[in-house]
């Protein structure tokens, strides 16, 4: 789809003040432990229409998947640690609240960045024994439920997990049989390879050999990573299954465990070797989300104009920095000069094939259904085990706004249609609700079901969203913190 504008109208402002929010309204119950306090958007929200291209310079809060990684490092760390610019959002408040429930000692500090306070951790104690018993809600968030059961099995006493019904659906049964191989006493109360489980902790994980499929989700290797220096004994995994998606988040998990001391081994696809040691206490400045930063990105090439995001990491693990390759592919021109990534978008967007998209697909996705060409992302079919079944979702909700998307048995087909207004269900996923933001970017009269589910990962999505098509050179305004 082209993206003609007429010309910008003279109150800019005025115009989108009247679509943007239509039955949206701030939270009265914000995540707990969320230092951010960013007022909250949620419910039906009308996506904001794009009346020129965007032009505009923002940076994104901090990376969901490095502030989880440290902060289970900084947990099972020989000292206190401090978090920079941390993320504070739904997955990270769990995450605080979970490892605190295993005798961690997480403390916001005064001062702090544009979008929150830096966080100063004090490990769980080695001897910790939990004589209440711990009781941790993992939400949706696949790095709590995932990475955090094989750090209660370093703790003592009983860890109860559960999270929110989606959750019940996501596949766990590597990480869970992974923890028993090793001698982990766990019990399922309801399926024995899913949430709610419960496990007896002994304080002690021998490790050694590890056979894990792992095609299901990458984190079932970064969560037995993450612990492995622990283990007695170190740990020794291998995959045997179909190929493991979203490769890049088990380099990042290599990556920051090199970081803080731990001797790596991943020299062999599919194998990956952790020598037991110390995980050195460590400060560490998060970089924003890269991931995150892709709608923002994409909403250049929806109106063909330009968005500039300063602070961009390089050399980093984050699998967002492929955007630079990927919105080449979709034409738009990408530069990254004096750490300033520089997108502008053209007259059209271009069709694309792309392969094992990871967490990028939704955007992807979006882009995809406003293309001039038809596009096939493939490599993604465990995409059906995130927040939902992402397949079925976007083509369920790009079709009904007259889409013409295929689900295939590993990704979407995606032909060129004229799309119309409508309801965009969201499913509780926080990229099906920037999928639809960037839709009706374009589209008039989208409204994304719940944009309250942006708060997983980036509670400002929202005002950051609407400052994006009114307010150029501009970062979150303080009204909102
Ligand atoms: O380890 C991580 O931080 C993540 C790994 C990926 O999971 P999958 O391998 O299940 O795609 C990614 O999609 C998710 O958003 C974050
Ligand atoms: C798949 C995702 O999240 P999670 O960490 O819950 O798996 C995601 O953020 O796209």
């Amino acid at each position: 789809m082209a993206s003609p504008f007429p010309a910008a109208p003279a109150d800019l402002h005025a115009q989108h003040s009247q679509h943007a929010v239509s039955d949206a309204k701030p939270s009265e119950t914000a995540a707990p432990d969320d230092a951010a306090g960013a007022a909250r958007i949620e419910g039906r929200w009308t996506a904001p229409h794009a009346l020129r291209p965007v032009d505009a310079t923002l940076t994104v809060p901090g990376s969901k998947s490095l502030t989880n990684r440290y902060l289970v490092l900084a947990a099972l760390a020989d000292g206190p640690c401090r978090l920079r610019a941390p993320l504070h959002s739904r997955d990270s408040a769990l995450m605080i609240a979970a490892l605190r429930q295993l005798g961690a000692v997480i403390e916001e500090l005064d001062g702090g960045g544009q979008f929150g306070p830096d966080l100063h951790v004090t490990p769980m104690p080695a001897d910790a024994v939990l004589t209440a018993g711990a009781a941790i809600d993992c939400g949706l968030a696949g790095t709590v439920m995932r990475f955090v059961p094989p750090v209660a099995a370093l703790a003592t006493g009983s860890v109860a997990f559960d999270g929110d019904p989606q959750a019940r659906e996501r596949p766990m049964g590597p990480v869970l049989n992974a923890l028993r191989d090793l001698g982990v006493d766990i019990a399922g109360q309801c399926a024995p390879q899913a949430m709610p489980f419960s496990i007896n902790a002994t304080g002690r994980v021998h490790g050694g050999h590890l056979l894990v499929d792992a095609s299901g989700s990458s984190q079932f290797i970064s969560a037995l990573l993450l612990a492995a220096p622990r283990f007695e004994a170190g740990l020794q995994l291998e995959h045997a299954g179909k190929p493991v998606p979203s490769l890049d988040h088990i380099a990042m998990t290599v990556d920051v465990l090199r970081g803080v001391g731990v001797a790596v081994d991943d020299s062999v696809p599919g194998r990956w070797t952790v020598l037991p040691g110390p995980i050195r206490a460590f400060d560490v400045v998060i970089e924003q989300d890269l991931s995150n930063a892709g709608p923002f990105l994409a909403a250049a090439l929806a109106t063909g104009g330009t968005v500039r995001i300063p602070g961009w990491p390089s050399p980093t693990a984050q699998v967002g920095d492929k955007w630079r390759d990927i919105l080449v592919k979709f034409g738009a021109a990408v530069s990254l000069a004096d750490g300033v990534l520089t997108v502008t978008g053209g007259e059209t967007i271009n069709g694309v094939e792309l392969a094992d998209t990871s967490e990028l697909a939704p955007t992807v996705a979006a882009l995809c259904a406003l293309a001039t060409g038809p596009s096939r992302l493939t490599g993604i079919a465990h995409l059906r085990g995130h927040e939902t079944d992402r397949l079925a979702a976007l083509a369920a909700q790009i079709n009904a706004l007259g889409g013409s998307v295929v689900e295939t048995p590993d990704g979407l087909g995606i032909t060129p249609a004229p799309l119309h207004g409508g309801l965009f269900h969201t499913y509780a996923d926080h990229r099906m609700a920037t999928a639809g933001a960037i839709i009706g970017l374009v589209v008039p009269r989208v409204e994304v079901e719940d944009i309250g589910t942006t708060a997983k990962t980036m509670p400002e999505f929202p005002v950051l969203w609407e400052a994006l098509l009114t307010r150029p050179d501009r970062s979150i305004p303080s009204a909102t913190r």
